[in-house]
């Protein structure tokens, strides 16, 4: 049975009455089956699954897509029954915020400021800061966060590290459609044209990792990414390509790495990333 709660008060009345482990999957719902990968994963190493859903305000900028981002709480629970989720968390703006936007927020530090939030600033202060209140609101043993959004999970676990945060932070590998395609609630706003563009990202991404498995150095690797990719004539714009060490650490990039892309089709904004191993000696 999956129980549907909007306010703090009555999450509070259901977690205190379960026994046993807890995992949290926060989501800001649109579930597909990304998502849904999440929530057996969390079934699997708990006894209870909570699931957040929660449009953060805080993580948009003022010309990003918070109004018309998808809200489809009747779908999203036939999926959280479906994965045998205990409770759904789905709080108003006001519930969550009671106080207006908070004055203090999670400092990201400096990896806050690199990539997606190069792109998107402020984004990981509104992320970790509502990552951090559901964290306090849920009191979870374990939280499931989906690799596809790489940098997020880096900084999650860091933050939960550096404040003692007590939560066992669990990554999930990328689930991607057959043709390679990361599977997002934003892949709903492309058209089936810019759905073709949109490969140009796993692609990318592909031709690194065989590039690295062909035993090519980090430079060799980049620009076999770029060069499928289709820089400048992919229909997409890129906003980063990089090869980066696994923690997202900067310095030089050698044995298990970490490859991620960000780029624009149309007017939504993908972001995808995959490991590669390279020669540990190059
Ligand atoms: N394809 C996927 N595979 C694994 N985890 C995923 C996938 N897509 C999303 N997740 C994870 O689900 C959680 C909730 O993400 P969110 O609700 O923002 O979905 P999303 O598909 O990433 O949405 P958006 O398209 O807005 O980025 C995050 O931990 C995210 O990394
Ligand atoms: C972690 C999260 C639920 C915080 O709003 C969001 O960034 C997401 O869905 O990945
Ligand atoms: N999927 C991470 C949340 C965001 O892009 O706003």
């Amino acid at each position: 049975m999956t129980e549907l709660v909007h306010t703090r008060a009555d999450l509070a009345r259901f977690r205190s009455a379960y026994p046993g482990t807890v995992a949290v999957v926060m989501t800001m719902g649109a579930l597909h089956e990304g998502h849904e990968t999440l929530l057996r994963a969390a079934r699997e190493r708990a006894d209870h699954v909570i699931v957040t859903i929660f449009v953060n305000p805080l993580q948009f900028g003022p010309t990003e897509d918070f109004d018309r981002y998808p809200r489809t709480l009747e779908t999203d629970l036939e999926v959280c029954r479906r994965a045998g989720a205990d409770l759904v968390f789905a709080p108003a703006v006001a519930d969550m915020y009671p106080g207006g936007a908070p004055a203090v927020r999670v400092n990201p530090g400096p990896l806050g400021e690199d990539l997606e939030g190069a792109s998107r600033p402020g984004f990981f202060h509104g992320v970790l800061t509502v990552v951090l209140k559901l964290l306090q609101l849920t009191r979870p043993d374990l939280a499931f966060f989906g690799e596809k959004d790489y940098q997020q999970l880096t900084l999650v676990r860091r933050m939960c590290r550096d404040l003692d945060v007590p939560v066992e932070v669990v990554g999930v590998p990328t689930v991607r459609e057959r043709d390679g395609l990361a599977l997002s609630s934003r892949n709903r706003y492309l058209s089936t044209a810019e759905r073709a563009v949109a490969l140009s990202l796993s692609r990318a991404l592909a031709a690194g990792v065989a590039a690295a498995g062909e035993g090519h150095d980090a430079a060799a690797v980049l620009t076999a990414a770029q060069a499928a990719f289709g820089v400048g004539g992919s229909g997409a714009r890129l906003d980063y390509l990089v090869l980066t060490d696994p923690d997202l650490e900067p310095g030089p990039v050698r044995g298990p790495a970490r490859l991620l892309v960000a780029a624009w089709v149309g007017e939504t904004r993908l972001i995808d990333n995959a490991p590669v191993q390279l020669d540990p000696a190059g």
